[in-house]
């Protein structure tokens, strides 16, 4: 089930000019509603191959409510409703074509916080991969090996795989969710604000990663930093109580932004 890189990459691989072009993920007139709340409104967007977009906007616009609908993680809230569609790889993750486990390995998520399991540094890694059934101990090596260096964490922890993740340092932690998640090689990483929870130092170590990441997985990051939204994304997409009020290449969006709202946000005006 769970293939090497090369082997996604053989499969799916279009020509590489081609790739950032075609949409990995592609949303078609999207409504979400908890209970009768509606929080998302006709959004119309779609996600580049192997670029990173931010979601900026003021809190309660719905940024965090859009990205768990990427991955259905909505499906754990009660009472929501999903109108529209999101397609993955031209297909609607909501239908019945779609298994949602399935669709969580393909589309991966790190959280605000970072949330290791309490178990060795080698068991939080190939996490994924064991509920997956996976036992051959050279394959779970080698991936942990590949996620930890994906993750710019592997010279740092190598000696100490058998030891408490628990006893990582915060920005440790949360490169080690994102080994975590890049374990399974999914097309797609879902970031929610991802260094809120970090100093400086570990800030700048994950937003470097991303950069690297960048070259291998879509990445949709929610922040609330500006300048974080500046420094890594390639598009940008400005939310406002629910609607898309602004997206496209980031220069653009921070520099010349077609929208008043835009720019009075970017510039904190408001938020
Ligand atoms: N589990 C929930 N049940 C009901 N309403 C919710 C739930 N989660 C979010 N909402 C509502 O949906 C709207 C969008 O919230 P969401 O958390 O997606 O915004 P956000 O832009 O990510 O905010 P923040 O930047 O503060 O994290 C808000 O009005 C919020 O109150």
């Amino acid at each position: 089930m769970f293939q090497t890189r090369s082997t996604v990459d053989q499969n799916t691989r279009v020509t590489p000019a081609a790739e950032p072009d075609v949409p990995v993920i592609d949303v078609k007139k999207l409504n979400f509603y908890y209970g009768n709340s509606q929080a998302l409104y006709n959004l119309n967007l779609t996600f580049p191959r192997r670029q990173v977009t931010a979601l900026i906007g003021p809190s309660g616009c719905g940024k965090s409510t859009f990205l768990r609908c990427l991955n259905r993680m909505n499906d754990l809230v009660d009472g929501t409703r999903v109108e529209g569609e999101i397609l993955l790889g031209g297909t609607d993750i909501n239908g019945p074509a779609m298994d949602v486990i399935e669709l969580r390995r393909r589309v991966g998520m790190v959280f605000q916080k970072s949330n290791p399991f309490p178990k060795s540094i080698y068991e939080n890694v190939i996490y994924g991969l064991r509920i997956a059934g996976v036992k051959d101990k050279a394959a779970l090596d080698e991936a942990v090996e590949r996620s930890l260096k994906g993750a710019a964490l592997w010279d740092e922890v190598k000696d100490r795989l058998q030891e408490s993740a628990l006893g990582m340092s915060g920005g440790q932690q949360q490169r080690l969710c994102i080994a975590r998640a890049i374990a399974v090689n999914p097309e797609v990483i879902l970031m929610d604000e991802p260094c809120s929870a970090l100093d400086p130092k570990s800030t700048a170590r994950v937003e470097e990663l991303i950069g690297e990441l960048r070259q291998d997985y879509t990445i949709i990051i929610v922040t609330h930093n500006m300048q974080q939204a500046a420094r890594v994304s390639d598009h940008t997409a400005f939310l406002y109580e629910g609607l898309l009020v602004e997206h496209g290449a980031t220069k653009k969006i921070f520099m010349k932004p077609k929208n008043k709202q835009t720019e009075d946000y970017i510039t904190g005006r408001f938020g």
